[in-house]
């Protein structure tokens, strides 16, 4: 039976001299579910990842697989599987033997090795030395090894770096089995398009910091406003304002409204007897959804 594989980052802060590249970040990842970490380059995903898995030590508070500190775990391969950022693999050996040498070396049997060749498809060229390997070959080579322990929770640094369309879909599915059976899987990538198509939940964060804690939904509604046309637009304007509502005029009558959708928005109008000349819901796209989120947390800009 696998343990349950919850990830907890409790106030997690990483200074790295001056430069604080995790800052007081604290999030759950439960297992069950496909959790995507999102955020700009720079942001501290990586940062985060090395720490989970006890590469880097956190400057202030902590973390905790299934309770414990990575380090303290007896067969940690067996309870957290991770592909890191892409990893300097013996050039000369094949992958068979790469694969064979972790599973000797911490007591996972050799059949294994032959059963995550086969889940990420490098049967063809197993035997042949790692050095030849494209990028897409070694990802899914690191996706092996990740999985050489039959581990409960997966952490997978950008996984997609290098694959061609077909493997990126064969990523998402198998990311989606893993979670299916039970297992945490915890995902970066600086791309929400590519998140909202594998993922159940969504971490966000921007300088360190946590933007963003919630299901692909609720994410992907924040990006959405409404257009609304009215002759008395100023008006409506200020019957609509709120705490957690924004209106911004558009153009000559035109307003565009966030945090009330068309039905309240029109109910408003009509009680006050103001006459619609349209209203139209807007959806953003998930990328421009992803930028509002992230706009006051890129790190560096181009300088215009
Ligand atoms: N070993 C280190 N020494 C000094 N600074 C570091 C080190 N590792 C990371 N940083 C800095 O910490 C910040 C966070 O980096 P990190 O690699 O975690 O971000 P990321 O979100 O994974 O970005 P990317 O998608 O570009 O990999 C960056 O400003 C980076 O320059």
């Amino acid at each position: 039976m696998h343990p349950t594989g919850v990830i907890e980052v409790n106030g997690v802060t990483k200074r790295y001299g001056t430069r604080v590249a995790v800052d007081d970040l604290s999030f759950t990842v439960s297992p069950g579910a496909v959790t995507g970490f999102l955020g700009p380059n720079g942001a501290g995903k990586s940062t985060t990842m090395r720490m989970i898995v006890g590469l880097d030590r956190p400057t202030a508070g902590e973390v905790l697989v299934n309770g414990r500190h990575y380090a303290e775990h007896a067969a940690p391969l067996r309870e957290v599987g991770a592909l890191l950022e892409a990893k300097a693999v013996h050039t000369g050996r094949s992958a068979y033997h790469h694969l064979l040498a972790m599973a000797l070396t911490h007591g996972i049997p050799r059949r294994r090795v032959e059963e995550v060749i086969d889940l990420v498809g490098l049967q063809e060229v197993a035997r042949k030395r790692v050095g030849g390997f494209s990028l897409g070959m070694g990802q899914r080579l690191g996706v092996a090894a990740a999985l050489l322990g039959d581990p409960a929770t997966l952490i997978l640094d950008e996984p997609v770096n290098g694959l061609d369309p077909e493997g990126v879909r064969w990523i998402r599915t198998l990311l989606r089995s893993l979670a299916a059976e039970g297992r945490t899987v915890f995902v970066s990538s600086h791309l929400m398009s590519e998140m909202a198509l594998t993922a159940d939940h969504l971490i966000v964060i921007g300088k360190g910091r946590l933007i963003a804690n919630a299901s692909v939904a609720e994410v992907t509604a924040i990006g959405r406003s409404v257009r609304v046309r009215a002759q008395e637009a100023a008006r409506l304007r200020d019957l609509l304002v709120g705490p957690d509502v924004t209106v911004d005029a558009v153009e000559p009558g035109v307003l565009q409204v966030n945090g009330l959708d068309s039905s309240a928005i029109g109910r408003v109008a009509c009680e006050h007897s103001i006459a619609l000349d349209e209203l139209t819901p807007i959806t953003a796209s998930l990328e421009e959804a992803f930028m509002d989120l992230t706009k006051d947390a890129v790190e560096f800009r181009e300088a215009s």
